[in-house]
């Protein structure tokens, strides 16, 4: 098993298609503040936002403007380098934004639009040439859990993924097993739920090898909330949370990144 120890944990809010820019500004400051007070070692768990592509530049500006340590990113990416693709958004913008992550393939880009494990690859494939950090969204449905096939699909989404990637590209990415039954339904997976699967996708890393399995840090998201992140974090597989509503409240989402302090008993 990997030593989970030598992976700084994670903890993405993805705001999806919610947040203006404004909104953005006041969410964000909101967080630092939040954070701030309750002196949050960015060092310990780092923290990231993932905003709508209209807040991003606003979101670059104050977190450059009063140089915050939480870092941003956003939640999808052109496979395209640049040209006449409408409404798309390349790895090279996002990269002149700042932006450190990127989500590649989240289910709900899986299912509204029709995003593959080869678009996914292609998607991460942009990401890592431009410097971004790639969070492989893999998960299965409710239908497939039932059939007890949710490990062998989360592995072949995996393998999808990675296709053709060298190993010190792999070694950079995150990887986020989303089992969409959890996502926005409050039904979170039980902590053994999501050590399976992480544990499952890191022994399909330390096929690659060690180093790799070593260094991917996976995360879990699902409707996950300050009450169920500690028991989750506490499994050897997972390194972090990728987060929906609860990130947009910021109590909520700051509970969740500071879910070490709450285990030692700190005030929320
Ligand atoms: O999709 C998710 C994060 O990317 C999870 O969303 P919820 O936390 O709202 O279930």
């Amino acid at each position: 098993m990997a030593d989970n120890a030598a992976r700084t944990p994670l903890m993405a809010g993805n705001w999806k298609m919610n947040v203006n820019h404004v909104e953005a500004v006041h969410l964000l400051q909101k967080l630092s503040w939040t954070l701030q007070d309750k002196k949050h070692d960015f060092e310990r768990v780092e923290v990231a936002v993932l905003p709508p592509f209209t807040d991003i530049r606003s979101v670059q500006t104050l977190v450059d403007g009063d140089r915050m340590k939480i870092v941003y990113g956003a939640q999808d990416v052109s496979e395209h380098d640049a040209g006449a693709y409408t409404g798309d958004i390349s790895a090279a913008m996002l990269t002149k934004l700042g932006c450190t992550y990127v989500l590649a393939g989240h289910s709900e880009r899986r299912q509204y639009h029709h995003e593959d494990d080869a678009l996914v690859n292609a998607k991460a494939t942009k990401a890592l040439a431009a410097g971004l950090v790639p969070i492989v969204c893999v998960g299965e449905g409710l239908e497939v859990r039932k059939a007890d096939g949710h490990v062998e699909h989360c592995l072949g989404q995996v393998d999808g993924a990675l296709a053709g990637l060298k190993p010190d590209d792999v070694r950079k990415i995150v990887i986020a097993y989303e089992p969409v039954w959890a996502i926005g339904t409050g039904e979170v997976a039980t902590p053994e739920d999501a050590q399976e699967v992480c544990a499952a996708i890191r022994g399909r890393l330390e096929e690659i090898s060690p180093a790799v399995a070593d260094s991917v840090r996976i995360l879990y998201g699902g409707s996950v909330k300050m009450s169920s992140a500690g028991g989750i974090m506490a499994q050897p597989d997972v390194d972090g949370c990728l987060v929906g509503g609860a990130s947009l409240q910021v109590d909520e989402f700051a509970g969740i990144c500071r879910y070490l302090d709450l285990q030692l008993g700190y005030s929320s």
